[in-house]
């Protein structure tokens, strides 16, 4: 196929996962890579976390809401800032968008990452929440490649979606605990007028806890 002469389709790469290119319109996307900007002017930054084992992540990231470190959720009262109203119904209509119906979504926490230049996310399950609630993806900026796995192990099978800039991705049910992970982002592919060199990746969760 011609890249780019047909339009995306929507998919469904496993059972629960739902990828809808295009989402964001691009206003939309503006906007949120103008929050995103605002996010880390305080009292948040955007930090590369450090892993147990000493190693560092190439990503850097914040949270809105419930803060996580690797590999936990804090309490309540350490949450720096809340998870914006608006978020919150993003995630929803997501949902809406997704599957038809949210399900009462009521996610408590954003991750928001940030890749930069040669920046990368190792396959992993999102497995700190207690939610059986899905896991709402936006992107934002570079394309990248999107792993998704099986809910065994970091191998195959997985399937490899590119995630462009206002692209929406969920993985709920069947998929929740897949492992998943980005493998390469093609640095300067961000539409010029959006105002972001590099990639954003926002996921809304619900702890449950
Ligand atoms: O950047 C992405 O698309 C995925 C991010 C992710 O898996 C995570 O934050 O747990
Ligand atoms: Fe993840």
């Amino acid at each position: 196929m011609a890249e780019g002469l047909f339009p995306r389709e929507r998919s469904a790469p496993a059972p629960g996962a739902v990828h809808v290119p295009g989402w964001l319109p691009f206003a939309r996307q503006r906007e949120l890579v103008a929050a995103c900007r605002e996010f880390g002017r305080g009292p948040l930054s955007y930090e590369a976390t450090v892993l147990p084992g000493g190693g560092v992540m190439s990503v850097r990231s914040l949270c809105l809401g419930r803060r996580w470190e690797p590999y936990r959720y804090l309490g309540k009262e350490e949450s720096l800032v809340e998870l914006p109203g608006w978020l919150v119904d993003l995630g929803r209509d997501a949902l809406v968008e997704a599957y038809g119906e949210h399900g009462e979504f009521a996610p408590d926490t954003a991750l928001v990452n940030f890749y930069g230049d040669g920046a990368r996310m190792g396959m992993h399950q999102d497995r700190e929440e207690r939610s059986p609630a899905p896991v709402v993806s936006l992107s934002l900026g570079d394309t990248c490649v999107f792993r998704l796995g099986n809910t065994e192990d970091r191998g195959r099978p997985y399937t490899d979606v590119e995630l462009v800039s206002g692209d929406l991705f969920v993985f709920g049910g069947p998929s929740r605990f897949a492992y998943h992970g980005v493998p390469k982002v093609y640095a300067g592919t961000a539409a010029p007028g959006l105002g972001l060199r590099g990639r954003l990746n926002i996921t809304l969760r619900e702890t449950g806890l």
